[in-house]
């Protein structure tokens, strides 16, 4: 699966652009403040009608105007007719996503149409940030998975743990209030917890190899070669081998309704990385942490590939913090993953034709939000 036709309007700096016949590989350069990220951006709300940037779409729409639109065409494999796109976000008003000209009824039904990866500066975030970033890295990956119900359960799951949280605020209730969501509850994170615990056991096998060529290929031994081992653990957010959801939520009713909240379940899981027995955010430097985070998505496209469905990776400014030897290695497992790559640099040498390996590569030129083939 690739892009193949983007159209964007009205998106940051950028009014109206056309772009076709892109390649394997897209490398888009420019001046700082020109709309590289913004070209980015605009794929991103192609595939899931947000932003990686910006909660408020608001701020996405260009200054004065009162919508932005990204229209796209998608060639998938093994399909004669492309998929086209279009996703308009008006300032007033809720998204409109249409694929191939049909209005959708749910923004939910675009996601897993065009699946994408975003490697950019706030990716550290996957290892330092809060337990919600790994875990939706986590459930990106399920989701994707084909023939996954993963998301007719998590929205299940959330329903009733709004219902349960409202009557633990509530207080003064009788367990016996509480006990068809506890129950529905049970039911869904026994699968949430199967659906992640496959999921993170395909991607701890994929990301072993990657991570050691990635260390391996940057050629310089920078000390990680005689630093222990890396570990990674997923936490259910409950003691899952000890007890059955449902007792665990009986059990801690006291604590709950002190709280006001479900202090345990799916909702709280949480992927732990150590180096030896300290928590690698401790010890890694910001580059070997990029290159950690770049593997953990390069593993996700790898077991999505495995399963048949591709990734666009959309790459912001890799150059600016990490050397040229990571970024050689992290192009090198791109290339051997064979998906398709959008990638922002500030000069045009920082992305090096010859990280593309022969395959197809387009160069573009950003200058005040006008993009130029070059
Ligand atoms: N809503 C908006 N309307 C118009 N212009 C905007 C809007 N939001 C941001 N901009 C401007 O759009 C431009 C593009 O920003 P973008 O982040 O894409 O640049 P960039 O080329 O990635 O820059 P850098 O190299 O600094 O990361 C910036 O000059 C920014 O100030």
């Amino acid at each position: 699966m690739y892009l193949e036709k983007l159209s964007i309007y009205n998106f940051r700096n950028i009014q109206q652009v056309d772009l076709s016949g892109f390649c394997a590989f897209n490398f888009i350069h420019g001046i700082n403040g020109s709309g590289k990220t913004s070209i980015l951006e605009s794929i991103h709300t192609l595939a899931l009608s947000r932003s990686f940037r910006s909660r408020k779409m608001e701020s996405v729409i260009s200054y004065g105007f009162d919508a932005l639109t990204v229209r796209g065409e998608i060639v998938v494999d093994n399909k004669n007719v492309n998929t086209v796109i279009g996703v308009s976000r008006p300032k007033k008003g809720s998204v409109v996503v249409k694929i191939n000209g049909e209005k959708l009824s749910t923004v939910g039904e675009l996601a897993g149409v065009l699946p994408v990866q975003v490697i950019n500066p706030a990716s550290f975030e996957l290892l330092e940030g809060s337990p919600s970033v790994r875990r939706q890295y986590l459930d990106w990956g399920v989701f994707h998975v084909k023939h996954s119900g993963f998301y007719e359960f998590w929205p299940r799951y959330r329903k009733a743990l709004l219902q349960r949280n409202s009557l633990l605020r509530r207080g003064n209730i009788e367990a016996c209030q509480l006990a068809p969501w506890d129950r529905e509850l049970a039911v869904m994170a026994a699968y949430i917890h199967e659906e992640r615990k496959k999921h993170f056991k395909l991607l701890e096998q994929a990301f072993n190899p990657i991570y050691a060529r990635l260390l391996k290929l940057s050629g310089v031994d920078d000390g990680a070669s005689s630093m222990p081992p890396l570990s990674m653990v997923m936490h259910a957010g409950w003691k899952v081998d000890e007890i059955d959801f449902e007792e665990h939520l009986k059990n801690n009713l006291t604590s709950d309704l002190r709280a006001g909240f479900t202090r345990s379940g799916p909702h709280r899981a949480d992927i732990e990385f150590k180096i030896g027995r300290l928590p690698a955010g401790d010890v890694l430097s910001r580059g070997q942490i990029k290159t950690l985070v770049c593997a953990l998505k390069l593993a996700q496209s790898k077991v999505l590939l495995d399963q048949g469905v591709s990734t666009v990776f959309l790459v912001d400014d890799l150059a600016a913090e990490l050397d040229q030897y990571r970024c050689m290695a992290v192009f090198a497992e791109l290339v051997s993953l064979g998906v398709q790559v959008f990638a922002s640099s500030v000069k045009r040498s920082d992305l090096n034709d010859e990280w593309c390996k022969g395959k197809g590569l387009k160069r573009f030129h950003v200058e005040h939000g006008s993009i130029a083939e070059c």
